[in-house]
């Protein structure tokens, strides 16, 4: 299977970066990618073949995958018509629906929408994908085999939920890494050097989560496992709680989800 990439950015790399380490032929991938600086490094880190501009070669692949900013998506993607015959296209951008793109595309209808996220440069992506009705059962498989590739994959029948898997798991990581920035900064305060800091707070969550996920027991059962009556975490979680640490997640996350919508009618208008 050939894939081109429009745009070499953050969430290509990753793409790219796990695709390689999964073992797939890096002289099947091709990216377009304005910025010589990001091709170079492209070339470099991963054995790519890379194009200045969206010429004819670049479009003999199987699978297109649109990683441009949904701001660019419209002017980047006018080239690409010309070239599409039975090309699947997988668009992994926040906001933009499907109908905006195909009609972009001068009515193309084998699209993917997906949703990964950037644990996957190291294999641990999650990716939420839906399909036109068009696509058949091969195209399905095709966009499902790239993306988990570089982590696992899940399906939603209906393409408004989209805009929820960016808000959770596609921006989720953000979340995280401040979650880990905020428990560093406090072991700094409280006197560990950078490394001591950086160790505990990262194993903390790498162990929280795999605890998590391999425990037959929700959240909040672990949380409360780890909370003694009258105890230090006890102390945490009421600090926390005044603060409104969870209810700020939980209205982020759902601001996430309303940037997403809002940004699918915007660009959609066009
Ligand atoms: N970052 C993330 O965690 C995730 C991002 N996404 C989605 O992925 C997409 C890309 O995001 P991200 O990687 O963060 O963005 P980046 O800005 O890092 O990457 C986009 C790249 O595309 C290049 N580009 C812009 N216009 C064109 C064009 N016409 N032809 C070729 N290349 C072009 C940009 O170059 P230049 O900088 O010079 O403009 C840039 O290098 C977005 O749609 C985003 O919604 C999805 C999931 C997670
Ligand atoms: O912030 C964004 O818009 C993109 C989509 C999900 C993660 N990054």
């Amino acid at each position: 299977m050939k894939i081109t990439f429009l745009g070499g950015g953050n969430m290509a790399n990753a793409l790219i970066g796990g695709l390689v380490n999964k073992g797939f032929a890096a002289g099947d991938i091709a990216v377009v990618e304005l910025n010589a600086d990001n091709r170079s490094k492209l070339e470099a880190a991963y054995g790519v073949r890379t194009f200045a501009g969206a010429e004819a070669a670049a479009w003999d692949c199987d699978v297109i995958v649109l990683a441009v900013k949904p701001q660019s998506m419209k002017e980047a993607i006018a080239p690409i018509g010309p070239h599409l015959k039975d090309q699947l296209v997988v668009s992994i951008a926040a906001g933009l629906n499907l109908a905006s793109l195909s009609r972009w595309l001068g009515g193309h209808r084998r699209l993917v929408r997906t949703m990964p996220n950037t644990p996957a440069l190291i294999g641990a992506g999650v990716t939420g994908l839906y399909a036109l009705p068009e696509v058949d059962a091969a195209g399905r498989a095709a966009a499902q085999r790239v993306l988990e590739a570089v982590g696992s994959a899940v399906w939603f029948a209906d393409e408004s939920q989209m805009d929820a898997v960016t808000a959770v798991s596609g921006s989720g990581p953000a979340y995280v890494f401040l979650f880990i920035e905020a428990l560093q900064q406090a072991g700094k305060d409280l006197g560990f050097d950078d490394e001591q800091a950086r160790r505990l707070a990262i194993e903390t969550v790498l162990g929280a989560a795999q605890l998590a996920a391999q425990s037959p027991d929700p959240a909040s059962v672990l949380r409360e496992r780890v909370t003694s009556k009258g105890g230090t975490t006890a102390a945490a979680l009421a600090v926390m709680e005044t603060a409104g640490v969870k209810a700020g997640i939980i209205a982020g996350v759902k601001a996430a989800e309303a940037r997403g919508v809002e940004l699918g009618q915007q660009l959609g208008a066009d």
